[in-house]
């Protein structure tokens, strides 16, 4: 069978005196990897990308995190300093693919900015500077300059019994890291939460009633994707959907 392909939003970056489409290698090492398919970096162009057509090509996506938050102005809020750094054009092109993926039963991971544009995308809103409410933990990234340090594993999460992510890492206690400043605020009524940090924070969602894998964690699977047990078996479960959906998807051509 052929390599599936899984569409990655671009970040919008300026650096050596240009701007770039760039996704961090740890979220394109992961998906190539750890979850075997093949990363589709596309470009963060707002409008001018036609998603649709993108979709049309590819068996899975994959929302990666990101240090820019989502507008505010798309879960009603007004603007505020707390709510930059923004990338409005990654906003258009991810909750687009976030939406096409959903309706056409293409299996989806998002992972911290990610979950939140997940939820975002479908009628929730997120809180910021979560570290500033009362009896909630710090969760943003500890300073340091050594990223094994910063992605170090933080704190527990329990994951719900019955869950989607119960039946890949088990139910119960599991150890992750915490890159992060915002969180989800209302849920939106198409997800179920799937795993809480001890402070009530949603740390994992799937959607209610998907038609494939449709999961989004607050933390960082893809960087410890190689060393611990439950990040792997994140990206090996995404990896399964999506050739389950590449076969049925090619069984359905056969077959017409
Ligand atoms: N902007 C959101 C999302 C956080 C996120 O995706 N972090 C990954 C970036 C890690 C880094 O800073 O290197 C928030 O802060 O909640």
């Amino acid at each position: 069978m052929m390599k599936p392909i899984v569409a990655v939003p671009a970040d919008n970056r300026h650096f050596e005196g240009y701007d770039w489409h760039a996704s961090p290698n740890q979220y394109i090492s992961a998906a190539a990897e750890g979850a075997g398919v093949i990363p589709l970096i596309v470009p963060a162009l707002d409008a001018l990308i036609d998603v649709d057509a993108v979709l049309d090509r590819v068996d899975g996506v994959l929302i990666t995190g990101s240090r820019t938050n989502v507008h505010p102005s798309l879960y009603g809020e007004k603007e505020t300093p707390e709510h930059g750094p923004f990338d409005p054009a990654r906003d258009t092109v991810s909750l687009a693919l976030i939406h096409g993926a959903i309706e056409r039963g293409l299996p989806l991971l998002a992972i911290c900015r990610g979950i939140q544009e997940l939820n975002v995308a479908l009628g929730g809103t997120l809180a910021t500077e979560i570290q500033t409410l009362p009896e909630r933990m710090d969760h943003r990234k500890p300073v340091t300059e050594i990223a094994d340090e910063a992605f170090a594993v933080r704190h527990p999460v329990q994951v719900k019994e019955g869950s989607c992510l119960a039946g890949i890492v088990g139910a119960g206690a599991v150890s992750v890291n915490s890159l992060h400043r915002q969180a989800i605020s209302a849920l939106a009524p198409r997800l179920t939460v799937e795993a809480v940090a001890d402070d009530g924070t949603i740390e994992a969602v799937s959607v209610i009633d998907a038609k494939a894998f449709a999961v989004g964690v607050q933390w960082h699977p893809e960087y410890w994707f190689r060393t611990d047990q439950p990040s792997g078996a994140i990206f090996r479960a995404f990896g399964e959907a999506v050739r389950s959906r590449l076969s049925f998807a090619h069984r359905l051509k056969v077959s017409a």
